[in-house]
């Protein structure tokens, strides 16, 4: 039937069954939920965002983004069943129930649509968009390079056949151009949160620079309270910290732009595992991921809420 009762929360799923999940999980929560349409990906698909609201106009919200990596199929499978659980959750969880009654929850599952469908039709391990260059032979932008934040530094690549090729200029790429005119249009995010696999880690900016950001201090004492709440749930062990002390130097990501466009509490997650499996988590460990993570969530959300 075309409810999302046949939906299953622990499988993985095509472009087309997650956008027809969309229009279904909004229609059956029309009371908490809505569809919004922020743009178009290169090759046209639409680009979707779920908005939690509880009414007013234009409250403080927060931005969570799966997918942005189309290979790491965990993220969105993620991405589904915390959307789920908001709406289950609401009624019941009185720490959610405070959040959504001051602030509006924005979740864009699937942030990278062409190269999702790319890894469904003729690459599982497809990472970038889809985007093409005249006189360019090699497709595809990093979408986690192309941000106006450190573009162009060390950890990313001017090379249009590399991994992370950070393309011609910031923002050059619809999907991301997408998201910065809808948040920048917003002007009230409170927090944003970039969800990728794998690795198990919490961080948070620089990733352009190892200048530590003002609040330093609070955003590792947030990690680290995340990360406890994380492992509480299935025994899972995080590490955290700024991402270019922890992992790499990375320029030109999400999470860079959103701290210097005054969003001070930016996360990005790395999700399971450390390697066994990789992008290839199995479905089997799709929901305890997501329980997980939801943890991790609420407490940076709840966080967020009280300052
Ligand atoms: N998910 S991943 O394997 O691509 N690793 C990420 C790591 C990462 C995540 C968030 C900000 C900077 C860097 C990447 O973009 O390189
Ligand atoms: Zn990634």
């Amino acid at each position: 039937e075309r409810s999302t009762n046949s939906f299953s929360y622990s499988s993985y799923h095509t472009l087309d069954e997650i956008y027809s999940w969309i229009d279904n999980f909004v229609a059956e929560h029309s009371n908490l939920v809505s569809k919004i349409h922020i743009g178009k990906s290169f090759e046209n698909r639409s680009i979707l965002v779920l908005k939690f609201s509880t009414g007013g106009p234009n409250r403080p919200a927060i931005w969570i983004d799966t997918g942005i990596h189309s290979r790491e199929w965990i993220t969105h499978a993620t991405g589904i069943w915390i959307s789920q659980k908001i709406v289950n959750a609401y009624g019941k969880d009185h720490v959610l129930k405070r959040i959504l009654n001051t602030m509006d929850i924005f979740i864009e599952i699937v942030t990278n649509p062409d190269g999702f469908a790319f890894t469904h039709s003729m690459n599982r391990l497809w990472r970038k968009n889809k985007s093409s260059q005249p006189g360019i032979f090699c497709i595809g932008v990093d979408l986690n390079r192309n941000w106006k934040a450190g573009f162009g530094g060390n950890g990313s690549n001017k090379n249009p056949c590399s991994e992370t090729y950070r393309g011609p200029a910031p923002e050059s790429e619809p999907e991301v151009a997408a998201i910065v005119d809808f948040i920048t249009g917003h002007g009230n995010f409170k927090a944003m949160i970039s969800i990728h696999s794998y690795s198990q880690m919490v961080m948070y900016p620089y990733g352009h620079s190892l200048e530590p950001v003002p609040n330093h201090e609070e955003l590792f004492n947030l990690a680290k309270d995340a990360v406890k709440a994380l492992n509480k749930v299935h025994g899972i062990q995080y590490i955290f910290g700024s991402i270019s002390t922890t992992l790499y130097s990375a320029s030109g990501i999400s999470v860079d732009w959103a701290y210097d466009s005054g969003i001070k509490y930016a996360f990005s997650f790395e999700l399971r595992d450390t390697g066994q499996y990789g992008f290839l988590l199995p479905a089997s460990q799709i929901v305890p991921t997501a329980e997980e993570t939801w943890m991790a969530l609420q407490t940076i959300m709840k966080h967020t809420l009280n300052h």
